[in-house]
Parts: C-alpha cells; sequence; structure tokens
C-alpha cells in the first residue's frame, strides 16, 4: 500500500534545481495518494528549471512499490496568485490535515453550481463521487467572486473544462456542440478555445477570419459568444512559446474576454495532460470538467491520465462523454463499432464519474463541423439528440452535484 509518507519520502531525495531537495524546498502542491496512483504539482517561479526535477520526480514515485500510475506537473507561480510565499506557508502536513479534516474554503460564488434556469431538465442526485461543488483547493484567480477577479467574469456562473487525455478525439467538436445544445436550453453560454497549438472553434463556427477589434469582444454565432486564440495570434507562431508564455496568454483569454452575464463558459482545453492544461485547471475556478474519450483502448489509458489531472487539482470530473462510438454508414445505415464498444461508459463507471452519453462516428457530424455549423444546430437530426442529451445530462449532474456534500478525501498514511 503506498501511503503520502512513502511518497513524500521519495520525493525528498530528488534534487531540487535551487539546492536541496523538492521536500524541503515546500515544491509540492496538491499531493493525492489514492489505489497506488499518485498525483502533485510542483510550484516554481520558473517552471523551465523545474522540468528535469518533475520527470525525476514522477521516474523515482514511478519506482515506488505498489505504485499504478502517477502524475506529476509544474505550477507557474510568478504571479504569486497560486499560493503564499514560501516562508508564509503552512507545512505540508498541516495542508494535508485541513484538507482532509474539512476546512475548505467556500466554492468561489459565481462560479459555483446553482439550480438550471427554468428550461433546463429536473435534478437528478449526483451518481459519482467526483461529481460535487468545488471546493478544498486554492482560491484561484482571475475569477469571479476570488476577489481579485475581473468584472468581466463577475456575470459567469460556471466555468466547465473541456479535456481529454489524447489529441484527435473530437473535443473541439463536443465542446462546440455542447455549447450549442445548453444554448438551445436557454442557457446563456461561452466558448473558450484555449487549444493554442491547434485551434479548431473558429473553423467549427464559421468564423476563421474573425478578429476583435481593440477589446476582446466575442463572435457570436449559433447563440454562443465564442472566443478563440486563434481569432487572436498565429497559430503558426503560438507553437514556438513556451509553456508559461501559452498559460499567461490563455487566462487573458479567459479574463478579459467581454463575456457579460453566462450560465455557463466552457473552455475547450488543448489535448493532454501537461504544464498547460494543469495550469489553467489550477488558476481558473473551474466549476468542473467534462471529459471526452473515444472507446479504444488507447483512448482510454489517456483518459484516466485526465480525470487523474484534474482529481489532482480538486476539479470535479462532470462526467465523461464517449465519441466516434459507432460507424453509421451513410449508404446503409449500418453500425460499426469501429473503435470497440462502450469503452467509454465501462471507464467512466470505473473512474467513478458520470457517464453523460456517447456520439456516433458520422459523416454529418464531420460535414457540419467543416461547414462552420455545428449540427446541434439541428436538433431534430440524430447528432443533435444525442448531443442534446449530453447537455441535458450535464445540467441534470450540475443541479444534483449541488445537492450533494462534498465528499472527504481520504489520504493514506
Ligand atoms: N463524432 C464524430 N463523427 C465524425 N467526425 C468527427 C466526430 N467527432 C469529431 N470528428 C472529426 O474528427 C476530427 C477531429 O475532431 P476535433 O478537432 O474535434 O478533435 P480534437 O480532439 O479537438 O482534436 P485536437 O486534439 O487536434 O484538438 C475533425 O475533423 C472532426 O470533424
Amino acid at each position: 500500500m503506498v501511503s503520502r509518507e512513502s511518497v513524500l519520502a521519495v520525493l525528498a531525495t530528488v534534487p531540487d534545481p535551487d539546492g536541496g531537495d523538492l521536500v524541503s524546498r515546500e515544491r509540492i502542491r496538491s499531493l493525492v495518494v489514492k489505489d497506488g496512483r499518485v498525483g502533485f504539482a510542483l510550484a516554481s517561479h520558473d517552471p523551465v528549471a523545474m522540468e528535469g526535477a518533475r520527470s525525476a520526480a514522477e521516474a523515482a514515485i514511478r519506482a515506488l512499490e505498489g505504485v499504478t500510475d502517477v502524475l506529476a506537473a509544474v505550477v507557474d507561480e510568478r504571479d504569486g496568485t497560486s499560493e503564499p510565499a514560501p516562508a508564509s506557508r503552512p507545512g505540508l502536513l498541516d495542508k494535508a490535515r485541513r484538507l482532509v479534516g474539512g476546512a475548505r474554503s467556500a466554492p468561489t460564488g459565481a462560479t459555483a453550481p446553482t439550480a438550471p434556469p427554468p428550461a433546463a431538465p429536473a435534478a437528478r442526485p449526483a451518481t459519482a463521487h467526483r461529481a460535487a461543488p468545488p471546493s478544498g483547493r486554492p482560491a484561484a484567480s482571475g475569477t469571479a467572486g476570488a476577489g481579485e477577479g475581473p468584472d468581466n467574469l463577475a456575470g459567469v456562473k460556471r466555468i466547465i473544462a473541456v479535456g481529454s487525455g489524447k489529441g484527435g478525439v473530437g473535443k473541439s467538436t463536443v465542446s462546440a456542440n455542447l455549447a450549442v445544445s445548453l444554448a438551445a436550453l436557454g442557457w446563456r453560454v461561452g466558448l473558450v478555445d484555449a487549444d493554442i497549438f491547434g485551434p479548431s472553434i473558429p473553423l467549427l463556427f464559421g468564423a476563421e477570419g474573425y478578429r476583435p477589434k481593440g477589446a476582446f469582444i466575442p463572435l457570436e454565432a449559433h447563440g454562443v459568444k465564442v472566443m478563440s486564440i486563434g481569432f487572436l495570434v498565429d497559430p503558426a507562431k503560438a507553437v514556438v512559446w513556451r509553456g508559461p508564455m501559452v498559460t499567461g496568454a490563455l487566462m487573458q483569454l479567459v479574463r478579459d474576454t467581454q463575456w457579460g452575464p453566462l450560465d455557463a463558459l466552457l473552455i475547450d482545453l488543448p489535448p493532454g495532460t501537461g504544464d498547460i492544461q494543469l495550469s489553467l485547471s489550477q488558476r481558473v475556478a473551474l466549476t468542473g470538467a467534462v471529459v471526452v474519450t473515444t472507446p479504444q483502448d488507447l483512448a482510454l489509458i489517456d483518459v484516466r491520465k485526465a480525470t487523474n489531472m484534474f482529481e489532482a487539482v480538486k476539479v470535479p470530473v462532470l462526467g465523461m462523454v464517449e465519441n466516434m462510438a459507432t460507424f453509421v454508414c451513410p449508404n446503409c445505415g449500418t453500425e460499426t463499432d469501429i473503435f470497440g464498444h462502450g469503452g467509454g461508459e465501462r471507464e467512466a463507471e470505473a473512474e467513478g464519474v458520470p457517464f453523460l452519453g456517447r456520439i456516433p462516428l458520422t459523416r454529418a457530424i464531420r460535414d457540419a463541423s467543416d461547414n462552420g455549423r455545428p449540427i446541434a444546430t439541428d436538433p431534430a437530426s440524430p447528432e443533435g439528440k444525442a448531443y442534446a442529451a449530453i447537455a441535458a445530462e450535464l445540467v441534470a449532474t450540475l443541479a444534483g452535484a449541488q445537492e450533494k456534500p462534498f465528499p472527504e478525501i481520504v489520504f493514506e498514511s
């Protein structure tokens, strides 16, 4: 059985770039040890210099008996928004005790789940332990209700990240259609395309040439307010940016866009579980995350990393969406399970997160996406109905989560 102490003991043998070791330098944040899985973040004012220590720490923990999975990431503390300075920070064990003992901060007001508007489906109890209101993690900066958040996020009720462990699973397509379907339920919805290296939201909304004038004014299309890094930066130039620069740009995109009042702001994260995803998840007060996967084993291994990452930073996973579940032949209508069957649902069950639904692999989805009109704009189509069902499930999960007390985090000792 892996314990927190054994993990900390190993981390105390990993050299810190500034001398000493990672524990004595108080680098460790959000350490979670559960069922052989270990997740933690390393705080640094120089994330690039920290990379070597991060991979050494991961390798050292992976070698520990009983460890089945490990995820370490570096969080950028240069702007001083993530945590207090080391000198004023209480010891790690005290922090862990505070987390376990339930001394959790209230969810940040404007992003906490609240009852859905009348048009939304009725609430049902949240089924999964992770689908609960956010708490217990440091108040993220730059978000409404966090004390220092910008005014233009003050009216945003929920911020939901859409992530995937692996690229190409259809995360952006799901984000776009989910946003359109939530808007069709009567919600005021915003969508941020945070995929700096491959922004696809402009294409999905038929807005590739859109350039906001002066202030960050979002594009409005299909009932959704859309802002993409692709409206502001040439992806060919952004590709050479270092991680902290990317995170800074994305934070600006979220904070400075003139959203106005929203019931939900969706953030289409870059694929994967690296530093950018982790930093964003920590620095934006997320209500929760939706994780997209395809049913094949390769994607399912990576989706586990995504749920672990969100768990490590105490962002509740609101649910999993299985994309490209079955292929429907446009000629004969025959259904084929190209990527296997039911993998997403089984994984959701194994991970203890709600399964929000599955989307088939169809030509209509691809064509609609390429034509700048997400298929969810046609709610009578089979695909539109599938997205609408997922949106309804998400709203119900959010409403149910509001009623459920936050679960205890049990650290093994
Ligand atoms: N259910 C689906 N049926 C048919 N085509 C789909 C479906 N979902 C996504 N696609 C297509 O697959 C391609 C990749 O989708 P998308 O860009 O949404 O993936 P992603 O996970 O966001 O990718 P990236 O990792 O590059 O950000 C696109 O051409 C999209 O139209």
